[in-house]
């Protein structure tokens, strides 16, 4: 039986995935899996017991990561399960900067009242009137699941798109539109873009990469939008810039007290990932990885351990062991097998950065002693025994 708990209110339809193995625990230091949308898991004890934790979305700046691999905890992801729900925001988006529908039905509301509203607004909407997209150039900063859409859906709008990702895999490359602009120097969508859109996620390497230097570059009347993160921009330099006339239109998905209700900035509350949609797509995608990983010990979509799937176990035994990633810790664990008459049938082992895991099919079950021995290598990190 595992214990799971979910730190944000997570779609029913993918929890009930979960079958009979599995206990919903309404505390977070009884679960040996954790499911998660935004919560921020930095201020929370890191509980030993705790096996995975899977977020259900895309962002993982909320969770300590690497904090969670050096404890043999792996940390899932759900890649583009949510990218549709933001690509059709970033397209409001850039409507709502384009054409005045805020302010043209805040109007509407206003006069309600009015009988002559009818003939009133054919002079009124003169205020509201807007620009159109089609034929303007949209930059995009990081061409990954949402990038990718947002620049295709764009192309078919009639936008002139420009991407820049200089670390592009090769799946979205080949999903992009063959008419979309290769970026190859960021300064060049500063300089030549109407519209420029953040789709990268928020590392030390992109913190306020958005800053005054950047903004200095870019078109006047530029529209910036970002729905990834707040931290991506310099926001006192974007409030700074939107006073000096420089920027057109802020829109964000992230409001704050630096961004809320400054004039010139158009902010959602942090809407991009909020439809049913997204919310099943994610829900399912984690349950899956985490149900896969508990009872395997399968690694898919983590962002703190490598990939590795030895499907489900077929011999006696599987053990799983995370470890650190250095030389002779695979010919420890042998000669430990070997000394307790153990065969290994099938094994797998992959690294990431300092960690590694190992995945070993074996001939007999192992005992607790034989266990022990493999736990008490310093390097080892965490053993767990799937069957
Ligand atoms: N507003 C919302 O509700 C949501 C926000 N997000 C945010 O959007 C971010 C992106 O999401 P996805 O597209 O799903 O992630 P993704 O991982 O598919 O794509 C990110 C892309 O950014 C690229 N990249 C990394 N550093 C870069 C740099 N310095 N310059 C240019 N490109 C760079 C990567 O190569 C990758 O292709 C997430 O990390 C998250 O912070 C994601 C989902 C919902
Ligand atoms: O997936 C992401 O990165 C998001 O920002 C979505 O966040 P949420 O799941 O709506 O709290």
């Amino acid at each position: 039986m595992f214990k799971y708990n979910c730190l944000n209110p997570i779609s029913q339809v993918g929890l009930d995935y979960f079958d009979e193995k599995y206990e919903k625990v309404d505390d977070y230091k009884d679960a040996e899996a954790v499911l998660v949308r935004s919560a921020n898991m930095h201020e929370l004890e890191i509980k030993d017991n705790l096996l995975a934790v899977a977020r259900a979305g895309a962002g993982v700046n909320n969770i300590p990561s690497d904090l969670c691999a050096e404890k043999g905890i792996v940390v899932f992801n759900t890649p583009g399960a949510n990218a549709n729900g933001v690509k059709e925001l970033v397209i409001a988006g850039m409507l709502l900067a384009s054409r005045d529908l805020i302010g043209g039905i805040s109007w509407v509301n206003e006069n309600k009242e009015d009988p002559n509203i009818q003939k009133v607004v054919e002079k009124a909407k003169k205020s509201f009137a807007g620009g159109e997209i089609s034929g303007k150039k949209l930059g995009i900063i990081g061409l990954g699941a949402i990038g990718v859409r947002v620049a295709n859906a764009a192309t078919n709008l009639g936008m002139e798109v420009y991407g820049y990702d200089p670390y592009i895999s090769i799946d979205a490359a080949w999903s992009l539109s063959r008419s979309i602009k290769h970026i190859k120097n960021v300064e060049e969508i500063y300089k030549e873009c109407d519209f420029i859109t953040i789709h990268v996620p928020l590392l030390d390497s992109t913190k306020k990469m958005i800053d005054k230097s950047a903004i200095s570059l870019m078109k006047n009347d530029v529209v910036i939008l970002n729905f990834a993160r707040d931290l991506l921009v310099n926001e006192e330099d974007m409030v700074e810039a939107l006073k000096n006339g420089k920027v057109k239109k802020y829109v964000t998905d992230f409001p704050n007290p630096t961004v809320a209700g400054v004039e010139g900035i158009i902010a959602t509350p942090h809407l991009g990932a909020s439809t049913e949609e997204s919310e099943i797509n994610c829900a399912k995608m984690a349950v899956k990885q985490l149900k896969d990983y508990l009872e395997n010990g399968n690694i898919k979509n983590s962002v703190n351990y490598p990939s590795c799937n030895m499907g489900i176990c077929t011999d006696v035994s599987r053990i799983l062991i995370f470890h650190k990633n250095i030389k002779n810790m695979i010919s420890q664990f042998t000669t430990i097998l070997g000394k307790a008459d153990i065969n290994i049938c099938n094994m797998t082992n992959k690294s990431r950065g300092d960690s590694a895991y190992s995945i070993l099919d074996l001939d007999k079950v192992v005992n607790d002693n034989v266990l022990n021995e493999i736990k008490n290598i310093e390097e080892v990190l965490r053993i767990r025994v799937v069957k």
